[in-house]
């Protein structure tokens, strides 16, 4: 019988346990045998294989994290790491390897599909930052969360009359932080893909709480610099009260949303179509509501970019 892995890798993020779900029941439903494999490539190397059938995934739908477990393996960027992999693949005949992750973890699957190995690539990671898809698994889910954790915030700076300065995820990309900053009505939103004028702002930080504001916020994208730098440039350059926080880890965390569940319902469900066809060494995402699969090497070879339209409208609702 044919046999289907599934690992999460890299930077965990909501709407994985989702996906593995997708991909497991689809698959039994289809005469497939799926197995997951524990901690991303780590497990591959170690043989941490286990059996998935429909209750072993069930009561997840809903739950951030992966019940998989996610590792960043230094080991299996190594031949003989992936020789180890490639060993374990071959102990339990698995015949497709699903790697749910980010960009690193995409490099992963190449690895292995350059050692023969058949395999598929989700985009897992809450940054946004994979070309060739308009959503990564779990960015819609931490855009909310980010926008709660700005609501929260917001409430105190107002009471004290000072800015916030908030730090948000996102590697090298300012995904996060100019959907965030747009959905919370911010002030200033800081990304590592547009050099800031830090005087403009704030000079535009003091001429809003002299028309009188309350408050006002910046968010900045980690890739853009640190909310502590940034808060103390502001203070020195405006004379404002201001208070950096790093929202973190919490970004990552918490139910996925709807739009996460069905999306990933869509993109599991999409494997196994491509098992069916046997069309494998590929990357799925989704193009203008559509889901769509591009070769790992067409997806190294695209630039992932800033949507240029959505920063302007940020501008110009300032
Ligand atoms: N160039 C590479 N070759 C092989 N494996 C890689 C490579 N880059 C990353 N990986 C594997 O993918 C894992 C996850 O990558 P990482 O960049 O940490 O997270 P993400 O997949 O979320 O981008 C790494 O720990 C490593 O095991
Ligand atoms: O959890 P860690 O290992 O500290 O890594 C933090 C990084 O992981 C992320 O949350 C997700 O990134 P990846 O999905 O690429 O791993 C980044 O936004 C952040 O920079």
């Amino acid at each position: 019988m044919t046999k289907i892995a599934v690992l999460t890798s890299g930077g965990d993020s909501q709407g994985m346990n989702s996906a593995i779900r997708s991909v497991v029941r689809t698959g039994l439903s289809n005469g497939y045998e799926m197995v997951g494999i524990k901690r991303g490539f780590k497990g591959l190397i170690t043989g941490d294989v286990i059996p998935l059938g429909t209750k072993e995934v069930s009561d997840i739908l809903y739950r951030g994290g992966t019940f998989l477990q996610s590792a960043r393996s230094e080991e299996f960027k190594t031949k003989e790491g992936q020789e180890k992999a490639l060993k374990t693949i071959n102990e339990h005949a698995i015949d497709y390897v699903v790697v749910i992750g980010g960009d690193g973890s995409y490099k992963g699957a190449q690895a292995l599909k350059k050692l023969g190995v058949k395999t598929y690539g989700l985009p897992g990671t809450i940054d946004n930052d994979i070309p060739l898809t308009d959503y990564t698994i779990g960015f819609d889910t931490t855009l909310n969360v980010v926008t709660d954790a700005i609501g929260n915030l917001r409430d105190t700076m107002s009471s004290h009359e000072r800015v916030s300065v908030i730090e948000a995820m996102g590697r090298n990309c300012g995904d996060i932080a100019l959907q965030a900053g747009i959905a919370s009505g911010v002030d200033a939103i800081l990304i590592p893909e547009i050099e800031p004028d830090l005087e403009k702002i704030a000079k535009e930080l003091k001429e809003g709480f002299e028309r009188g504001k309350s408050h006002s916020i910046v968010v900045v994208a980690e890739g853009a610099g640190k909310a502590s730098d940034i808060s103390e440039q502001l203070a020195s350059l405006s004379g404002l009260d201001t208070r950096p926080t790093v929202l973190g880890h919490i970004q990552r965390g918490g139910t996925p949303s709807a739009f996460d569940r069905v999306f990933t319902s869509r993109l599991g469900h999409r494997v196994i179509e491509l098992v069916q066809a046997d069309t494998h060494g590929v990357a799925i995402g989704m193009e203008q509501n559509t889901i769509t699969h591009h070769t790992f090497e067409e997806i190294f070879n695209s630039q992932n970019t800033i949507d240029d339209k959505l920063y302007k409208i940020f501008h110009d609702l300032v």
